[in-house]
């Protein structure tokens, strides 16, 4: 549903694109390491079984730093509210500039499995163990 009937809908850029173009609907500054929680205009009914993921641009992320706080946000089936994106921009020293209409985020369709958590006092074992952050190691070339 569009809460602002004067921007177009989210849209794929092309034909079998994952992301869908959100939009922000007011003009936003952004100092370097500053946030903002942005609206987009857009409210929506996902099915049940689907979650809606808010992804950063990589276009605007690579050339400007502007990224999301959340990456990816959870848009949950059951929301109804408006969809807004928690932008911050990562550019030590550049403020950006974002005017009504551009286009800031993207939004992924996926979905989802919900879980039955089950307590247990063991767990079976892995190859993996608890082997992790690094633990099979860095950078290759050092
Ligand atoms: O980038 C985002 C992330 C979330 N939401 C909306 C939809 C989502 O269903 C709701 C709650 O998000 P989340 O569960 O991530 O936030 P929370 O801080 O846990 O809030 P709550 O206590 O309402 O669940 O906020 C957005 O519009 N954009
Ligand atoms: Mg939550």
């Amino acid at each position: 549903m569009r809460l602002d009937a004067e921007l177009p809908p989210p849209a794929y850029a092309h034909p079998g694109d994952a992301g869908a173009d959100l939009r922000t609907t007011v003009d936003v500054t952004l100092k370097p390491g500053e946030r903002a929680l942005v609206p987009t205009g857009i409210a929506m009914a996902l099915p049940e079984g689907y979650v809606g993921l808010v992804h950063p641009r990589s276009g605007l992320a690579a050339k400007h730093g502007l990224s999301i706080v959340n990456a990816p946000g959870t848009v949950d089936a059951g929301y109804r509210g408006e969809v807004k994106v928690a932008l911050v921009n990562l550019d030590p020293v550049e403020a950006i500039e974002l005017r009504r209409g551009d286009r800031i985020a993207q939004l992924v369709i996926q979905r989802v499995e919900q879980a039955r958590f089950v307590e247990v006092s063991e767990l079976p074992g892995s190859v993996r163990g608890d082997g992790g952050y690094g633990s099979t190691g860095g950078f290759s070339s050092r």
